[in-house]
């Protein structure tokens, strides 16, 4: 997350930490969601490798023990069938883990809650993009967890010229355009927006401009989650 704010320790505590591991260490690679208690959303591209992966739950340094962290393995990669690799811009850029034991739900580790299927935000609605992902273009991770405001940017804006254009689909949800912006390492977070005084889960954190995290007119891309829920429902979730 470039700019925005440490947030205040579990309170998003449906954010995980998606880490891989190398030799006797794990390494976080991307964010993801926690949806129900044996599974976790994420981007398809988060897991386009074959990887030994572990899910952190209740996580808020992710260079510390702190006490309130569960780790969990993964089981099961179901990655959306239509998602290409080698096209980020076509979508698709989904995946659901099964966790190999339930999350124990409490005060540090909750369910992130789904939109209906096919709700789409308009313009400017309020929104959250969480994640330990770098904290400037080019830079390092954050150990503590951060957030930063990202009202959406509907798809009209998004689409036209000077924005993102055809690389933009109504499969996706974009959101900020300004300073503040996801970055490497977001990837496959929520992004958290206020629904009748209820977080709800609309975006799965996609991509950005590679010419900068924070690029002016280039909002940071999420997978659109109201669009994904049949296939989510058919993965039996
Ligand atoms: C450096 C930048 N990385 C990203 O945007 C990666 C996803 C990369 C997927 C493809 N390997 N995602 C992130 O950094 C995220 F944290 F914001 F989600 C990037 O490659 N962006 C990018 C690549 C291609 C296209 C386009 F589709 F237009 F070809 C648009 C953006």
């Amino acid at each position: 997350v470039v700019g925005g704010e440490v947030a205040r320790p579990n309170s998003w505590p449906w954010q995980i930490s998606l880490q891989y591991q190398s030799g006797s260490y794990f390494y976080h690679t991307c964010g993801g969601t926690l949806v129900r208690r044996g599974w976790v959303m994420t981007a398809a591209h988060c897991v386009d490798r074959s990887m030994t992966w572990r899910v952190v739950l209740g996580d808020h340094d992710i260079n510390n023990h702190e006490g309130r962290e569960q780790y969990l393995s993964v089981s099961q990669v179901y990655v959306h069938p239509n998602w290409n690799s080698n096209n980020v811009a076509g979508g698709y850029d989904i995946a659901l883990l099964r966790l190999s034991t339930d999350a124990v739900l409490n005060n540090y580790v909750q369910l992130g809650v789904l939109p209906p299927s096919g709700q789409v935000l308009a313009h400017n609605h309020p929104c959250y993009i969480s994640g330990w992902g770098r904290t400037q273009t080019g830079g390092n991770l954050s150990a503590q967890l951060k957030q930063a405001y990202l009202p959406v940017v509907d798809y009209n804006t998004c689409s036209s010229s000077g924005w993102w254009g055809s690389t933009v689909k109504s499969s996706m949800v974009c959101a900020g355009g300004g300073s503040d912006s996801g970055c490497q390492g977001d990837s496959g977070g929520p992004l958290n927006c206020s629904v009748n005084g209820q977080w709800v889960i609309h975006g799965v954190t996609s991509f950005v401009s590679s010419l900068g995290c924070n690029t002016y007119q280039k909002p940071t891309v999420f997978t659109r989650a109201s669009a994904y829920i049949s296939w989510m429902n058919s993965v039996s979730i």
